[in-house]
């Protein structure tokens, strides 16, 4: 992998380039799950493109976030981010972008309505392009390839050239996110996330109890609005929702040519996303993502599975939230059903003494996943249900707050996860499972969820 990214300036410009570079060159660090870019002259190439594009999202928008997640921290909001596990260049359409947003637009209204806490709303999108894999290769009938890596690395389709890495689909990626991007923004902004739609957000849909349920809270909602609109409310004010957009940050060279220098502080700010987080895979101390993280000013998450030690959280708060700031760093566990009650006690009392202020938001997805009888990668509805509750429990037990959730979902009607109210069985995976990597909740298992996670919440 070359290290030949050149940010050649910040479009927020004012500094020069020598803070950057100085900043992010420091000592070479191990990188865990790069692509073996085969053309060092092509990578160049398409690295150089990126740091001459504009950013995708300003300095100031994360610092706005960094506010709303240290509310979450507090207690005082609730963080909803979902979205693909893998978003894919073929899937960036209009109607399937639209689906997303209206299901978290839909989720989050329910848990507003349900437990009268603002939430804040994150998309696992417009960046959400490279995958980490428990294996180098994938074999298929005799045939070994190397894995798919995320479409910002290569192809999904099982063919030795569709698999060999690209360094062009970094800057594919960088555009499909910008065009996603710029359609939730006009989604979220331009009139259709009022909540006077909230009725239209069901629409399309097919009736379930799930959305069943959904219309009668649309009903009240809107029995509460006239009333409110009776005593002289202003709704303009509730036209636009502030949406944000979120991402691992795992393929540095599409991360650092983005990082672009503030102009407003001189600080530097991973301009791919307004979030963005380190894996489970990648969050090694020594390591080079989270050196990354360490030197960027974005909000920032790091995922923790039931393997994590209590020791690493202190070192962990020391190199990425030495100030203990508020709103700066998000805990993301993903421990599983069977695990968290056991593994997160230990971890949160390690913060704790660490004088962390770190937000805790729950993953129920990746500690759930197995491979079902029929040979689908799969989850069950009520494990992830399961490890919320457990998530909610601990930080009662402990008087800490739990103070979001991160889920994969997406606005279409697909089989991947069992159960819910649906009732999906193994038999029906194969009906229209489309996730090119991890199994999501479709639109009613995601509804279903925010129902269930607004009576935790509401129980509180
Ligand atoms: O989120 C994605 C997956 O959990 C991760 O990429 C590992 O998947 P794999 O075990 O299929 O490689
Ligand atoms: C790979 C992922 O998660 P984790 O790092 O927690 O396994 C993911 O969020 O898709
Ligand atoms: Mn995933």
């Amino acid at each position: 992998m070359s290290g030949c990214w050149a940010a050649t300036y910040s479009v927020v410009v004012t500094t020069t380039v020598e803070p950057l570079q100085s900043l992010l060159d420091g000592p070479a660090r191990p990188a865990a799950q790069q692509p073996r870019w085969p053309d060092d002259a092509a990578l160049k190439s398409a690295v150089e493109t990126l740091s001459s594009m504009p950013p995708i999202v300003f300095a100031g928008e994360c610092d706005v976030l960094r506010q709303r997640m240290a509310a979450a921290s507090r207690g005082e909001a609730f963080v909803l981010q979902g979205g693909d596990c893998a978003e894919t260049f073929a899937a960036a359409t209009a109607d399937n972008i639209r689906d997303r947003v209206k299901t978290l637009l839909q989720m989050a209204a329910v848990l507003t309505y349900g437990a009268s806490v603002p939430v804040v709303k994150v998309g696992r999108m417009a960046g959400q392009y490279a995958k980490p894999r428990s294996s180098d290769t994938e074999t298929r009938e005799g045939v070994t390839l190397p894995a798919y890596r995320g479409d910002m690395v290569n192809d999904f389709e099982f063919a030795e050239a569709a698999r060999i890495p690209d360094p062009q689909r970094l800057v594919r990626a960088y555009h499909a996110s910008t065009a996603t991007l710029n359609l939730v923004r006009a989604f979220t902004t331009g009139g259709y996330a009022d909540l006077r739609h909230v009725h239209e957000w069901n629409k399309g849909f097919v009736s379930t109890p799930a959305n069943a349920a959904y219309e009668k809270l649309a009903r009240d909602i809107d029995k509460a609005m006239k009333f409110m609109s009776a005593c002289g409310a202003d709704f303009d004010a509730m036209r636009q929702v502030e949406f944000f957009a979120a991402h691992e940050a795992l393929l540095l060279d599409y991360e650092r040519p983005l990082t672009r220098v503030d102009s407003r502080t001189g600080k530097l700010y991973d301009t791919s996303g307004h979030f963005i987080w380190v894996g489970e895979r990648t969050r090694d101390l020594d390591g080079a993502h989270i050196d990354f993280i360490t030197k960027v000013h974005n909000p920032v998450g790091v995922k923790l599975s039931a393997k994590s030690d209590p020791a690493y959280i202190e070192k962990l708060l020391d190199l990425v939230d030495p100030d203990r700031e508020p709103g700066r760093l998000t805990f993301i566990t993903r421990m599983g059903a069977g695990h968290i009650r056991d593994a997160l006690p230990g971890v949160i009392e390690a913060a704790t003494k660490a004088g962390s202020a770190a937000t805790w938001i729950c993953d129920p997805m990746h500690g759930n996943t197995f491979e079902s009888t029929s040979g689908f990668k799969t989850r069950n509805f009520d494990d992830i249900v399961e490890e919320v509750h457990g998530f909610f429990d601990v930080h009662h037990a402990l008087g800490t707050v739990p103070g979001g959730i991160h889920v994969e979902l997406t606005g279409n009607d697909v089989t991947e996860c069992l159960g819910g109210a649906d009732k999906i069985l193994d038999a029906d995976l194969n009906k229209r499972y489309e996730s090119v990597c991890d199994p999501r909740l479709n639109h009613r298992q995601g509804l279903e969820l925010a129902f269930l996670v607004a009576e935790m919440l509401a129980a509180d």
